[in-house]
């Protein structure tokens, strides 16, 4: 059994893959949309992918490949804790106040603005497929004035020091990585999960006043507690968008498939992209 996951080696995704299935052979795929087509295409059983994080919001390039181009049920989600460091050619160690440039995932940089304005301030960045991506360039460019930001785990990967710890702007940083796999499944996982999830993807009908109210309502007397809303454009024109929902428990003979009945009722297109364990890696799992 294969596990794909965005790479290459020493990505956050590589750590909560680690983290939660350690017996199973994993492969580093360099985008996102390579990682699920991997598993669309039957390379690997699973793959694991950022969904979310607790400081810059969703990968919406995950959200909209999953949505428009592949899908594929979510069979479960990992939550893991994240942080940050200024990573350089251990050459560069005792000038990392003059790198002239900043290598990392848009979501990376995202995280540690206040730290770039405040120390940083002259410097430019460059977006890159991942951390580790930005780790390894780093890595091969001794002699460039650069840094990355990433984990600790890409540092030892690519031979690479620190030169400012947990640089993101916020304590509370985590990110939510799902699983994917071509059928619902079971997760090939040993320890207890920490709890249930079910999403839907809801398309509300058009131009129809109360809407979204009246979706809303639809989990609300039944007491279907959301953890998350979010809407994304359909791509069909201005002013056209679906709706993300996060539902926090799994899939019931009663509660939910009455909700998903009701908003049917109303005009509403509705796929449940899944309902699934999630599992909370601890700081001290990760590197
Ligand atoms: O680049 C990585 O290391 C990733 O695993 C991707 C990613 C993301 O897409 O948000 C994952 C966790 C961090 O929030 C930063 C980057």
């Amino acid at each position: 059994m294969k596990i794909g996951y965005l790479g290459p080696k020493g990505t956050f995704t590589h750590a909560a893959v680690e983290a939660v299935f350690p017996h199973i052979l994993n492969v580093p795929y360099h985008t996102i949309p390579q990682c699920m087509d991997a598993v669309r295409d039957g390379e690997v059983e699973f793959a694991v992918v950022p969904l979310e994080n607790a400081l810059e919001g969703s990968v919406n390039l995950t959200i909209d490949y999953l949505i428009h181009e592949c899908n594929l049920p979510i069979v479960g989600e990992i939550i893991a804790p994240i942080e940050q460091h200024l990573l350089v050619h251990p050459s560069q160690l005792d000038d990392w106040k003059h790198i002239k440039r900043i290598y990392s995932h848009s979501h990376a940089i995202a995280q540690c603005h206040k730290f770039l304005h405040r120390h940083l301030k002259h410097a430019t960045y460059e977006y890159v497929t991942s951390t580790s991506a930005a780790a390894q360039y780093v890595s091969e460019h001794p002699k460039e004035n650069i840094a990355a930001i990433g984990n600790r785990l890409a540092a030892k990967q690519y031979g690479l020091a620190i030169a400012k710890e947990n640089i993101h702007d916020y304590d509370y940083n985590h990110t939510r990585f799902i699983v994917l796999h071509r059928e619902r499944c079971l997760l090939p996982v040993k320890d207890q999960e920490d709890g249930f999830k079910t999403t839907l993807m809801v398309m509300l009908p058009k131009d129809q006043a109360g809407a979204l109210h009246q979706v809303l309502s639809a989990f609300a007397w039944r007491k279907l507690n959301l953890t998350k809303i979010e809407s994304r454009p359909a791509k069909t024109g201005l002013g056209n968008y679906f709706f993300i929902i996060d539902i926090d428990q799994k899939m019931d003979d009663v509660l939910i498939p009455g909700a998903i009945a009701e908003l049917e009722a109303l005009g509403c297109t509705v796929q449940l992209l899944g309902s699934y364990p999630y599992y909370t890696v601890k700081k001290t799992s990760l590197v």
